[in-house]
């Protein structure tokens, strides 16, 4: 299982958070991906955690003013990048752009969509993964494991019709059942933020969710 932790713009300490999940994944084996804003990506990556961008733009290098340039964010030292979160979306055109500007630098990529018919069309772009996460349960802290299960096990279905794509799942996602649960679904990862980014104590958090996988 892989589990990315967002940041979003939430006002904890990235570098707190990041030095946290790479201390639980070095003591469980279990793949942690943090995601900081971009300005954070060098600075988070220097802690050795496995370092996620929010978002890359579909542009090369030139006159691409307020751009998050793939080049720029490899450079920083992350090691992937989400495209088209809720919070962020994108046309057609830009999903598929960020993907070949990802692919241009060695960037992992993650397609996130609302349900299995977008996660199929997401899937058609060859990303290597799609996370499905429901808008109406982001934040909520109600699971999407939990709360909607066919919609975990309708997009991994969805996905396996187009290729050869991991699917994660995110929504509320922020306790070891919640991993378990989107495990059991056929999940091969979860995507959460304020279960670890709003959290006391990051590391107890992640160290809970990761408990029933961790090696
Ligand atoms: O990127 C993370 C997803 O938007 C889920 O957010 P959440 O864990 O706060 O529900």
């Amino acid at each position: 299982m892989f589990v990315v932790v967002n940041l979003k713009a939430y006002p904890c300490d990235p570098v707190a958070v990041a030095e946290a999940a790479a201390d639980v994944a070095d003591e469980t084996g279990v793949r942690i991906a943090v995601a900081p804003q971009a300005a954070d990506i060098s600075r988070v990556a220097e802690t050795g955690v496995e370092t996620w961008a929010q978002h890359v733009d579909a542009v090369d290098h030139g006159s691409h003013t307020g751009s998050t340039l793939a080049e720029a964010a490899a450079e920083a030292g992350a090691e992937g990048t989400l495209l088209n979160h809720s919070e962020k979306r994108l046309r057609l055109a830009d999903i598929d752009g960020g993907l070949r500007a990802a692919e241009r630098v060695g960037l992992e990529s993650i397609v996130c969509a609302n349900n299995p018919r977008q996660i199929a069309a997401a899937a058609a772009l060859e990303p290597d993964a799609v996370a499905v996460e429901p808008p109406a349960l982001i934040g909520t802290g109600t699971p999407v494991s939990q709360a909607d299960p066919e919609v975990v096990t309708d997009s991994v279905e969805a996905a396996d019709a187009v290729g050869d794509v991991d699917v994660l799942c995110g929504a509320g996602i922020s306790t070891g059942d919640d991993l378990e649960a989107a495990a059991e679904l056929g999940a091969e990862g979860v995507l959460l933020a304020s279960g670890v980014a709003k959290a006391d104590a990051p590391k107890a958090a992640l160290r809970d969710l990761v408990e029933p996988i961790a090696e």
